[in-house]
């Protein structure tokens, strides 16, 4: 077997596939393997025309067949078949070798594959990729993390296959160990979050309207023409105008209403507690699924709890679909600007120097969240790299700011007729919280400092105290 192939490519299911395609296409020799040889035979019987492949039915003759330092793509399911293969990889590989784990995995998990496979003397780069089956053929969103020497030899390559925007490819190193997987994870957290907006303006549309699916994909197409404009809007117009052959229905209603998940979002919100970041939006977005999926409590709900819904009645069609369409930017954007705060955090805390703008920059093609708006993001934090806060950035204090009246009405009528928008609802709150001039977390603490003498601090000087409660209620201080 002579050592041929430029990269390598194992686990050829829906993503490995069309990513040794990708490189296939731009002009490398890609070997390729998966553990079942039926994948790769087809891989090469369906698509051996996109360019140079060498396929290997056994692991050893799959590392042979790529040229040194080896540069070796897995892209199978996370968790144990990710070990599984790093496992089988191992005792075929050669110092300097670099292999690239580009599934969803957990970044704890890439961390502790970094440190095993460095004690080896070989390279370990936790890739995050985005863009589904489609973006991993024809240009994905790609984020690399891991030991930045990797990406001298390494990024050139993926640059080469990543989605371009106005020619800036959509990939650049995030930052070391587990960086790269971390941005993906957020990546997705913001998606949920992202669908969970679009889902709860459809079912607003949908109960404040009467307006049929179909009509509803009319508006986002409409939306998509704007401010909106994303990939997300642009499939559920088409979702929504989509028609199940079988019943001739809308395709919408035929799907069973349980939305399931992998792990990222979820990952994403356990994360945020440790880092106490408040994500709300992306967590009601994680629980609103787990609550579609609650079947025996819904079952034990449903005719039993009383609703009391007043019947919703719209005067003005268009002024009501443009407060919705308002409401639902300026929740988007407060998702957003909650997944880059935990970026911030993670960055800061596991010392990763992760360039905010850059992520958004790269995230402005290819991937799943990818949308127009983001442009106005990387242009925000090249105004400042360290905002705080994304929403009081002037561009975005001015949007959020003229949607304001219109999301307050849209929350408040879904409350008073029983549609349910957790995360339109807790962006909103969200906002004024983060927004308001005292909080009642001065009454919490309060509180502790009363039940257990967890102390409190004062706003007119300095320290920590204590008042005797129990006693002559005199502070102390701590
Ligand atoms: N699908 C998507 O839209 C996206 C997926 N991802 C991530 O990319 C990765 C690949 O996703 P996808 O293409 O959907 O494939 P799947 O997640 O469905 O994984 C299937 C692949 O994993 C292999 N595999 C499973 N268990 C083992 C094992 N124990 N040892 C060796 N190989 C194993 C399968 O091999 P075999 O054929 O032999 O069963 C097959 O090649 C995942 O981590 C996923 O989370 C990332 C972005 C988007
Ligand atoms: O990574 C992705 C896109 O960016 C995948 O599509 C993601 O795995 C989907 O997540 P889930 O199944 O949890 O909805």
């Amino acid at each position: 077997m002579s050592a041929r192939a430029q990269i390598g490519v194992t686990g050829l299911a829906v993503m490995g596939r069309n990513l040794a395609r990708n490189f296939a296409r731009h002009g490398y020799t890609v070997a390729v393997h998966n553990r079942s040889y039926a994948k790769t035979e087809s891989l090469i019987a369906d698509h051996g025309g996109d360019g140079d492949f060498v396929p290997s039915e056994s692991t050893a003759d799959f590392v042979a067949s790529i040229e040194r330092p080896r540069k070796i793509v897995i892209m199978v399911k996370a968790g144990d078949p990710t070990d599984a293969v790093i496992d089988e990889l191992i005792p075929h590989l050669e110092e300097g070798d670099v292999v690239i784990d580009g599934g969803n995995a957990h970044f704890p998990d890439t961390i502790r594959r970094e440190h095993k496979l460095a004690e080896l003397g070989l390279h370990f780069v936790g890739m995050g990729v985005s863009g589904g089956e489609e973006g991993a053929l024809n240009g994905p969103s790609i984020m690399p993390g891991g030991p930045k020497e990797s990406y001298t030899t390494l990024g050139p390559i993926l640059e080469d296959i990543s989605a371009k925007v106005d020619g800036t490819p959509c990939c650049t190193w995030v930052g070391p160990d587990g960086a790269g997987h971390f941005v993906k994870m957020v990546h997705n957290g913001i998606e949920y979050a992202d669908m969970q907006l679009i889902a709860e303006a459809y079912d607003l549309l949908k109960h404040g309207l009467g307006e049929s699916a179909a009509g509803i994909g009319k508006i986002f197409e409409q939306w998509n023409a704007g401010d909106l404009e994303s990939f997300l809007i642009e499939i559920t117009a088409d979702v929504l105008q989509h028609v199940d052959a079988a019943t001739g229905k809308a395709f919408v209603d035929i799907v069973l209403d349980q939305a399931e998940q992998k792990g990222t979002g979820r990952w994403t919100v356990q994360n945020a507690l440790d880092l106490g970041v408040p994500i709300t939006g992306i967590a009601e977005a994680t629980f609103a699924r787990a609550l579609s999926g609650s079947v025996p409590q819904r079952e034990a709900a449903r005719g039993v709890l009383p609703g009391d819904a007043g019947t919703w009645q719209i005067e003005d069609r268009d002024a009501f679909v443009e407060d919705v369409r308002l409401a639902l930017y300026a929740s988007k954007l407060v998702a957003y600007s909650q997944g880059f705060d935990q970026i911030a955090a993670a960055s800061a805390e596991y010392g990763w120097g992760v360039d905010r703008g850059a992520m958004a920059r790269i995230w402005r093609g290819g991937c799943i969240i990818r949308a127009k708006f983001l442009n106005r993001i990387t242009e925000a934090y090249e105004r400042d790299e360290n905002l705080p806060l994304l929403i009081a950035d002037p561009y975005f204090a001015d949007v959020v700011g003229k949607g304001l009246a219109a999301w307050r009405r849209i929350v408040a009528q879904a409350a008073l007729n029983g549609v349910p928008t957790p995360a339109f609802a807790s962006s909103l709150s969200y906002y004024d919280g983060v927004r308001a001039d005292r909080l009642p977390a001065a009454l919490i603490q309060a509180q502790r400092d009363f039940f257990g003498a967890h102390t409190y601090r004062r706003v007119d000087r300095e320290g920590t105290f204590h008042t005797e409660w129990s006693g002559d209620r005199s502070e102390t201080e701590a």
